[in-house]
């Protein structure tokens, strides 16, 4: 290296090498100050949440509105989740259940929404993801309820109408689906599989690209993975950390029709997340089957000014075409406006749940 430049750099890096000290004293200041929150939550009230989600939150929009730069936003979201997970983790091990196996998109959202310095549970299926957090045997349960692309996920919200845990949080990722073979090569495969949702968000490219091999439904994509990682005639849709996961090559990458695939998460656990100032509330309706129900059933969201975000429909399989509906509002459950519509709205419903109030993710 030229010496000049060397002679410059020294002092800048000697300069950074400073700053890295008073950062971890810093960062190991705020974890003795978080375990001594946890003794204190400890002390109170044996079984109390260490996890407070809106508290999370809180802490990353103040930083995020004093923020001078050069650093972005999106910078301090992933930093300060991950400072906030360990500190986290030093109060109480977390466990966090999602769709297995190892390598799926809900493994990569749960340690996205709750950083590295977790327990990850990976499940079977969904059903299981609910029945761990509603049993205790896990403090957090991550599942997909929307995708940009194939819309709802109905085993979510099926499930969703009869458990007791609520929602706490949400998370939406990029999802890039690849082509995965144990090879790299197509050679010899005569089958794909993937997840139901993974099939029908490639099912253009894979017309026009793989138009011979069967399509089959698998679990979840990195189950998928799993058997190709054994079987040579299988290739599965999955994304790059399920290839990493189970020793596959990328055939093909970005494969998903929709470049701007996402899917939305949520967490749900058993804690009631208080007001953050941006929130939302989610709830599960139901009005007889008759003329003007709908329109009726909703008139006290537009009275009081409570914006809706979403609204999606599930049969009541009732057999006389009625319906649960599935409402997203603005706003926590405790927030003035919030409450009086609610109070409105269940009294015109035959069915009203509250699914969870819990930081808006922004
Ligand atoms: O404020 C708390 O309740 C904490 O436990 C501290 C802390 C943090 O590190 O900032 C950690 C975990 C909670 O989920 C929220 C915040």
């Amino acid at each position: 290296m030229d010496k000049e430049l060397q002679a410059k750099l020294l002092p800048l890096r000697q300069k950074i090498d400073t700053l890295d000290q008073q950062i971890l004293e810093l960062i190991n200041e705020r974890a003795r100050t978080a375990q001594a929150v946890g003794d204190l939550k400890h002390a109170h009230h044996e079984q109390g949440p260490v996890f407070r989600p809106e508290r999370e939150a809180q802490v990353i929009r103040a930083l995020q509105a004093v923020n001078a730069g050069p650093i972005g936003d999106k910078a301090i979201d992933a930093i300060w989740a991950q400072i906030i997970s360990v500190c986290r983790g030093l109060e109480k091990e977390i466990r966090v259940a999602y769709l297995g196996p190892t390598g799926s998109f809900s493994e990569q959202a749960a340690f996205e929404y709750m950083g590295q310095d977790i327990t990850g549970l990976p499940c079977p299926d969904f059903d299981e993801v609910f029945r761990r957090v509603e049993s205790d045997g896990a403090e957090v349960g991550m599942v997909p309820v929307e995708n940009s692309t194939e819309g709802a996920v109905n085993r979510t919200l099926d499930l969703l109408l009869n458990t007791p845990v609520r929602i706490v949080g949400e998370h939406t990722i990029v999802i890039r689906h690849c082509l995965l073979s144990k090879t790299g090569s197509m050679e010899g495969i005569t089958r794909v599989l993937a997840h139901p949702q993974a099939l029908a968000q490639c099912q253009h490219w894979l017309g026009m690209n793989q138009a011979h091999l069967a399509r089959e439904p698998v679990a979840s994509n990195a189950e998928a993975a799993r058997i190709a990682s054994q079987d040579p005639t299988v290739a599965a849709i999955a994304s790059d950390i399920a290839a990493r996961a189970w020793g596959l090559e990328v055939v093909a990458e970005g494969i998903q029709d929709d470049p701007s695939n996402r899917t939305r998460f949520l967490a749900i656990g058993k804690i009631d997340t208080l007001p953050t100032g941006v929130d939302k509330t989610s709830l599960i309706l139901a009005v007889p089957n008759e003329a003007g129900a709908v329109y009726k059933m909703l008139a006290p969201l537009a009275e009081n000014g409570v914006s809706m975000y979403r609204f999606e429909s599930r049969p009541a399989r009732t057999g006389q075409w009625e319906y649960y509906f599935y409402v997203d509002i603005e706003g926590h459950r405790q927030d003035s406006a919030v409450a009086k519509a609610l109070s409105e709205l269940q009294a015109r419903c035959a069915f009203f749940k509250v699914l969870g109030s819990y930081p808006r993710q922004t």
